[in-house]
């Protein structure tokens, strides 16, 4: 049994075309039924649908053969046994510094001033303040940061940015980008080794699929 880890919503929903091509295809919507476990249409490989954040931890620990997660994920996920063949591509945004309109934040930051952030994305965002020389104090939230700073709970946030929509209906912006993300496939280390032979056409029909739209 192949058992794959995806969250619902738009991993799910992204990887989809990527499982048609490899030829499975599951037997219920995640979005409609309250089952965690799916089967599938080959009765040896089920979807287990679990949090974004959570994928790499079942897979680490072998409860997932493989998963999807996104870059931002994974950045802010410890833990050994994850190997990463492949970028899906999919799941396009971006890592982002964001300040309310009205305020300066290059200025603050030139001016050395020590700034609240708060974000979900610790991980990244102590690097990043690190490399810049930025002295920030760091408020972990686990949703809605763009609330943050207009409630004076934050200077600015770390958050993700696509179409900057949500930036946009909170009056903040992009002040910084920190870097481009997408979904990676991630597989248990072991399980590649001891199911080599039912893993290894489905990671070669996914770096198929990834690598354009006229192959199988
Ligand atoms: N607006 C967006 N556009 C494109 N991709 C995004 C966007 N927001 C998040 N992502 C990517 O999709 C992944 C899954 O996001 P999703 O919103 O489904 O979960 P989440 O709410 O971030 O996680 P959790 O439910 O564990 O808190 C993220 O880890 C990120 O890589
Ligand atoms: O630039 P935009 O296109 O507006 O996308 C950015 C938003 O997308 C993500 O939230 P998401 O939609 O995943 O909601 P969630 O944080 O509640 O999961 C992210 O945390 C931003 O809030």
């Amino acid at each position: 049994m192949i058992t794959l880890a995806l969250s619902k919503g738009r991993i799910f929903e992204e990887t989809m075309p990527l499982l048609e091509k490899a030829g499975i295809v599951p037997t219920e919507d995640p979005e409609k039924s309250r089952k965690l476990i799916i089967g599938t249409n080959k009765p040896d490989v089920r979807i287990i649908i679990v949090r974004a954040t959570d994928v790499p931890t079942y897979v680490q620990h072998g409860a997932a053969d493989l998963g999807v997660a996104g870059k931002d994920v994974l950045i802010e996920h410890s833990g050994a046994g994850l190997y990463q063949p492949m970028d899906l591509n999919i799941a396009k945004c971006r890592l982002c510094v964001a300040a309310p309109e009205g305020f300066d934040y290059q200025s603050a930051v030139k001016q050395g001033a020590r700034l609240r952030i708060a974000t979900k994305y610790v991980n990244s965002a102590r690097e990043h303040f690190a490399n810049r020389g930025v002295h920030v104090d760091l408020i972990k939230l686990y949703g809605s940061m763009e609330l943050a700073p207009l409630v004076g709970l934050a200077d600015a946030i770390v958050d993700l940015v696509s179409t900057g929509s949500t930036l946009r209906a909170n009056k903040l912006v992009e002040v910084e980008e920190i870097c481009d993300i997408s979904s990676r496939l991630v597989v248990n280390r072991a399980a590649l080794k001891m199911k080599v032979e039912h893993l290894q056409p489905i990671l070669d029909v996914f770096a198929q699929a990834v690598s354009g739209p006229s192959s199988v």
